[in-house]
Formats: C-alpha cells, structure tokens, sequence
C-alpha cells in the first residue's frame, strides 16, 4: 500500500503507516485514520484548524478520519462545525414562499445538521421558462412583455418576496434579465440548446436567492451560491450535461473554504454547470438537483444526501399510476440507479453515481410529511427477504426488431449493429439477440425535439438496412422489475401468471447484467393495466409467505 500526504500551513508530521491505519501528528494533534476500500481516492480530511488543511492521497483507498485530540498547544476552536450533509429540495417542496417557510423550518429543526442546501426552481418555473422561450421565438420582440408566462414568472417570484419579507431587489437583475433575453429571442426568431439552458437557469438562480435571503433575515447566516461560479464544471452537451471530474476539488475548495471563513450555510443552485469548453450555463437534464446534491455529498465527503420531494420516499410504483403504491424503506445503489434509469421519475436517471462512487447513503424523505421514514439508500442491504422492490414504466419507447440478411454463423454482425448506433449517438436501453436477430430499446431521452425524433430514426434504419432487414415498432413500454433477480424464477414465474391472465403478451424480455433489473416490453396501451396488476399481485398479497426458499437456493412458490 502507498499512501502519500499534503499538508498546507504545516511543516512534514510525523507518520505511522501500517496497512489498515494511518496515523500521524502534528502541532500537538493526534489524527488516525483508518484506509478501506481499493480506489485511489482524495479527499480533504479535516479543516477544523485554523492554519491546517490536510489532504490524504492513498492508493489503497478511501481514508476515514476517526480520532482527533488537542493537545494543550493546540485548542480546537469549539464554535465552528463542519458541514455534515446535503439537503435538497425539489420544486415541489419550495412551491411558494409558505413551503420556503416551511422547508426553513425543517433544516433547523435538525441543529446538529450543517447542511448544505441545494434547491430546484420554484414548482412550474422550469416548465414555465420553456414555454416562455417557444413563445418569444415568435411572437416579435415588442409583443414579449405579453407572454403568460412570463408575467406567471414575474408575478410569482415578486409575491414570494413579499410573503418572505425580503427584497425584491435579490431578484429583480434576473426578472430584468430574463426580459431581456427573451426580447433577444424573439429578435433572433431561435431558442438554441445553449440559450433554452441559460433561460432555465433563471428559475434555481432565483429560488436559491429568494430563500437565502430568507434565512438571513431570520437570523441564520446564509450564502447563495450559482453552481456555474462555484466548479460545477460539465460537457457542453445542453440541455443533458455531464458533470466532469474536475468539479469535486474544485467545488470542495469553495464551499470549505468558504465555510470555515464565515460559517454560512451554502444554498446552491441545483440542476445547473458550467460548460468546460464553452464557459457558458449548462444543465444537468430535467430533475437533475438530485445529480448536484449527491454531486456535492462526495465532493465534500459529507456523511449523507438528503433528497427531500413530495413523497413519503421511493415507492412500489409511481403513484401517479397507481395510488396504492407503498414506500420502500431500503434500497441499494444500483437498485436506485436502475429504477431510476428505467424512468422512476423521483430520481435523476445519474444522481446515484457519485453517492455509490463516494459510498455517501441518499436518503429519500418527504418535506409535506418529514416524520414518515422514507428510503435509505446504500451500497448493500439485506436481500435474503427480498424479492420485488419497485414497478417502474418507461412510456413511449421504439423498439427495433433487427435479422441479419447473412446466412447462421456469420460473426460480426452484432458489433456491426452496434458499431452503427456508436456512430449515431444513439444510446441502448434493452437488448435481446439471437446469432441471427436482435430486438433492442432505444433510448428516447437521447432524442431532443419531434423532428430529430423522425430524423435520427430513419438514419438509423437507414444504416442498418444495409446489413440486416429491419423492423421498428413504435409506441411500446418498458416495464421494469427491480429487484432480487436471484428470484428472477418466481419473480418471472409468477410475473408471466398475472400478464397471461390479464391477457397481455409480452414482446421482449431481458434480464440486465445489474442483477437488479428484469426488463419486460409490452404495448404502450397495455402498460399501465399491467402494472397495476403486478403490483397487485407483489405488494398486496404476502410475497414472501408464498415463497420458500430450498437448501440449493431454489425457490418455489406455495400458491
Ligand atoms: N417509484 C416512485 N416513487 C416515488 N415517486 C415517484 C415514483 N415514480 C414516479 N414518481 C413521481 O416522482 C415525483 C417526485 O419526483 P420529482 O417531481 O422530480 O421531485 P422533486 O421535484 O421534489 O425533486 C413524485 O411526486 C411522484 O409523482
Ligand atoms: N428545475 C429543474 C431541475 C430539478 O431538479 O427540478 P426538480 O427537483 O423539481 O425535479 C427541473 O424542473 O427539471
């Protein structure tokens, strides 16, 4: 094992290496830290003195300080703490200036917590903010003061000033601004990727204003912070950016550097970067606060993510499917990931990795009902009773059905069909093959507008008709099974009972290499009924009794 340290504002420690435990002192402060895990991995260990910032660099892994004494020399000073964790807040759960109210209430209701507070755009903002662009690309400039949306945006920002009691003044350079920008829209008759992503950011830039100035005015310290001027640093793909490595250090630097300055709670814009290339505003994909929060948990290395929305936490199904949906009160990361990824609405599609790659826990509470336990999710829980977790629907997907023109045992043909999708920018979300045919999901969140929807797809078909005849099959469903595939024999058994019959036939199936996901694709009108069958038959009849489980591991379902 290596490990190597930096110290800045202090002359080389003395250091104990064993493989399990490092140990060092300096200026009369005893530290021991303990190295797990097989990563590189570096993080800020402890700022907690004044003129000492310590960075452990290990090779062997992630370091975790445990034990810090103060000698005589050295008095650790008593009144500052560290940030502990991330709080986000969904649009829904700052709606109005009563649910900023509220949503303040509830941070200080934990007083141990110093968190830093990530926030959406008020509830419709982002929604509104769209519309208001496609308007002004061509109602002409003079007419852009009479677009509905924008005086909603207008209207609804300044009354929540009020209702807070904090100036309008926070706001009114960006209520001017986007005026301002809407009126260059309609001059240039064209909304680009690049101007619709600094359009929206106008609606986190102002919630974050509004409520930072509301903490402040209630006496606790706040600052706000705009996620493209703090290192939220991504690909310049907009409208669906990346975060890029380079944003942990630097964000880290920031918000502790500012935090030990002046001890005021962070409140940062959620959803929102900072292009590398082009310097300009990007965002991180619709829902994509969750993404800044677990971002900022594992740049800082907090002890947890809070995500809070307007559900008592992950749940069975979406409920807005079906209303007998149960929360599920323990998740993995990649059960978390998956759900999401096959279109769980509650979380962004990549908010579980950097949580999973800083094995920081996200916890999914309710900000309308805080006392209801909600979701914790982690690396690992105990599956042994596991079978089903969650339903999630995927609306509105195409499906092709790929066969090889070449005769059986031709090679190639399957890197051929891919290598075309690589060459397209077309990503993949279920396959199934055949040496001769494959049936595959395309991923629909890659598609921006109606007329590159038709456009990329009739490239695709294009390409790929040179190898292989092709049939494209639209409006399907994915519904996943997330879960314990090691049950995917009962899970399968007893999924395919309910769809027979309810007289459903599925079309494709496939069992991820997640163990955690069984795909299943139906017709888009079927969808729906299916997954309120299948809930009905996992969540509302015992599951667990009607499963036993043999010595070999094999199991049998009693009903
Ligand atoms: N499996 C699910 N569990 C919980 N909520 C879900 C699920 N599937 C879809 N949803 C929807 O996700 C919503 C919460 O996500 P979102 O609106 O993005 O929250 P927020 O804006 O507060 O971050 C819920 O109101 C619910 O309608
Ligand atoms: N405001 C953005 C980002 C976001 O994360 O919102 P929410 O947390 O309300 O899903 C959106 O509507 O997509």
């Amino acid at each position: 094992m290596a490990a190597s340290m930096q110290f800045y504002g202090v002359k080389t420690p003395e250091l104990a290496l064993n493989s399990k435990r490092i140990e060092f002192s300096s200026k009369g402060l005893n530290f021991s830290a303990l190295v797990s895990s097989a990563r590189v991995f570096s993080r800020n260990v402890d700022r907690s003195c004044k003129n000492i910032a310590l960075r452990v660099t290990c090779e062997a892994g992630r370091v975790e300080l445990l034990e810090r004494k103060a000698s005589e020399t050295f008095k650790l000073n008593k009144t500052e703490k560290k940030l502990t964790c991330v709080m986000k807040f969904g649009g829904s759960s700052v709606a109005s200036a009563e649910r900023m109210i509220q949503v303040a209430k509830l941070i200080l209701s934990f007083p141990d917590e110093k968190p830093v507070v990530v926030l959406s755009a008020m509830a419709k903002t982002t929604n509104k903010l769209l519309m208001a662009g496609e308007k002004a690309v061509c109602c002409g400039v003079t007419n852009v003061d009479t677009i509905e949306e924008l005086s909603y945006i207008k209207e609804l920002h300044i009354r929540t000033a009020h209702e807070l009691g904090v100036e309008t003044a926070v706001i009114a350079e960006h209520l001017e601004g986007l005026e301002q920008l809407l009126k260059g829209v309609a001059m240039m008759k064209e909304l680009t990727l690049r101007s619709r992503d600094y359009l929206v950011s106008f609606g986190e830039c102002m919630s974050t204003r509004l409520f930072a100035a509301y903490l402040n005015k209630i006496g606790h310290k706040a600052r706000q912070y705009d996620a493209f001027e703090i290192g939220i640093i991504t690909t310049d793909d907009f409208t669906n950016a990346d975060i890029l490595e380079a944003t942990y250090p630097a964000v880290s630097k920031k918000l502790l550097g500012d935090w030990s300055k002046e001890n005021a709670l962070p409140v940062v814009t959620g959803f929102l970067g900072k292009g590398w290339r082009s310097c300009a505003v990007t965002t991180l994909g619709r829902g994509g606060s969750d993404l800044t929060a677990t971002t900022i948990g594992k740049a800082l290395g907090l002890r947890e993510i809070q995500v809070w929305k307007d559900v008592d936490g992950v749940l069975t199904c979406d409920p807005n499917i079906y209303c007998g949906a149960q929360p599920v009160p323990h998740l993995t990361f990649d059960e978390a990931a998956e759900l999401a990824y096959f279109g769980a609405q509650v979380l962004h599609p990549l908010s579980m990795r950097p949580a999973r790659e800083g094995n920081i826990p996200v916890r999914v509470k309710n900000s309308y009902n805080p006392t209801a336990p909600g979701t914790v999710i982690t690396r690992s829980r105990d599956m042994s009773k596991a079978v089903l977790t969650s339903i999630v629907l995927k609306r509105n997907v195409t499906m092709l059905d790929i066969t090889s023109t070449r005769m059986l045992g031709q090679y190639g043909f399957l890197a051929k069909v891919f290598s075309t999708f690589e060459k397209l920018g077309i990503s993949v979300d279920v396959v199934a093959t055949s040496e001769v045919s494959i049936s595959l999901t395309l991923d629909p969140s890659k598609f921006c507008s109606r007329e590159l929807i038709q456009h990329e797809l009739d490239q695709v078909v294009e390409e790929l008709e040179k190898i292989a005849v092709v049939n494209l099959l639209r409006h399907r469903s994915i519904i996943s099974l997330i879960g314990n595939v090691q049950r995917s024999s009962f899970i399968l058994e007893k999924g395919f009972r309910v769809l027979r019959t309810n007289g459903i036939n599925v079309q494709m199936i496939s069992q991820g290499a997640s163990k955690v996901n069984i795909s299943l694709i139906v017709n888009d009108d079927e969808a729906e009924h299916c997954v309120k069958a299948l809930h009905s038959a996992f969540f509302e009849t015992d599951t667990c009794e009607a499963v036993s489980e043999c010595p070999t591991g094999y199991i049998a379902a009693s009903s």
